[in-house]
């Protein structure tokens, strides 16, 4: 069996004229809980949407369980669960319901109504209508829809998007569950780096369109411990970029306030120094981390 569940070559994608995706490659191992990572508008949706083949590729190799998409689509799709676009539930309907309608079109068994109400949680809810489910319950139900088909891989768009704090976990839970009991590759988009890195196995990072960084989660991680983002409130801006610019690279961040990057602790405190030696007030000195703004940084100065 190949390693690699989808493996995207060279994607790139206009939108009439503009650039969504710039050249883009990525590889989602098999087995993997693999988050796909950037800002909005940063072409998270199109890249999913061109490997779902819900738009007509422009540019690039997509394959899928090891073949290429376009001439094995069916089959690719056959092993595929999604959500991307918000899933059609009836809402007066329940969600054994729910499920049964899409049962009988995947030709699926019965008993998988339950099996996957099962895998989502929802069995004891089973006979309730679903526009009296919580948006959390929504979701899983969509999820138990995309699971029908028992597909090995599932592809799944910010499913975290508007949730609750605890429907935020429980949907945390779910997924880690389908991984580690069910064996479900798991490809997910989001633009919260802290809720990725709480699942994912692997992560690519994509920012305008153009694939940051692809790696392990702790590579990822190494890469942030090289490099700390220290934010430097002061008096004087000019002032203290001259001081800084011997020895340090920064970003301004404000009308009184650099970014600058440590490479070490110690950088921390001989940054601060240079400031103090140069007669430039610090108001405030943080190190800034774990949000996707400080990743960029350290990702594109690395
Ligand atoms: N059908 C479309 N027609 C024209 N432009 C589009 C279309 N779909 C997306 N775009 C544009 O492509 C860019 C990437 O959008 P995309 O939805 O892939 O980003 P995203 O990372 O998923 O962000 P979000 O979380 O906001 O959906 C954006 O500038 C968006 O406005």
């Amino acid at each position: 069996m190949n390693s690699y569940i989808v493996q995207v070559e060279n994607l790139s994608h206009h939108f009439g004229k503009q650039l969504v995706l710039d050249d883009v490659s990525l590889l989602i191992p098999n087995g993997s809980i693999y988050g796909f990572l950037g800002p909005n508008g940063a072409g998270k949706t199109t890249t999913l949407r061109l490997i779902l083949g819900l738009l007509k590729k422009q540019t690039g190799v997509i394959r899928v369980f090891g073949d290429d998409f376009e001439r094995h689509r069916i089959a690719a799709l056959e092993g595929i669960g999604s959500l991307i676009e918000q899933p059609s539930i009836y809402l007066h309907l329940n969600a054994r319901e729910n499920l049964e309608i899409y049962r009988l079109a995947y030709k699926c068994g019965q008993k998988r109504v339950h099996e996957v109400l099962e895998m989502v949680g929802l069995n004891d809810v089973g006979n309730k209508k679903s526009k009296d489910y919580s948006l959390g319950m929504k979701q899983r139900l969509a999820i138990a829809i995309a699971l029908l088909h028992n597909p090995e891989l599932l592809i799944l768009d910010e499913p975290a998007n508007g949730l609750d704090p605890n429907g935020i976990i429980e949907m945390r839970n779910l997924l880690l569950h389908l991984n580690r009991e069910f064996g479900k590759t798991i490809l997910i988009s989001s633009h919260l780096l802290a809720e990725v890195e709480k699942i994912a196995t692997d992560v690519g990072i994509i920012h305008k369109g153009k694939l940051l960084f692809q790696g392990t989660l702790p590579e990822l991680h190494q890469l942030q411990s090289d490099r700390t983002i220290i934010e430097i409130e002061v008096d004087d801006l000019e002032n203290a970029k001259t001081a800084l610019a011997q020895l340090f690279s920064f970003t301004t961040a404000g009308r009184n306030t650099l970014q600058v990057i440590c490479n070490k602790k110690e950088q921390v405190a001989a940054a601060n120094d240079l400031l103090v030696k140069q007669g430039v007030r610090v108001y405030n000195l943080k190190v800034i981390q774990n949000d996707l703004e400080a990743l960029f940084v350290q990702i594109i100065t690395a």
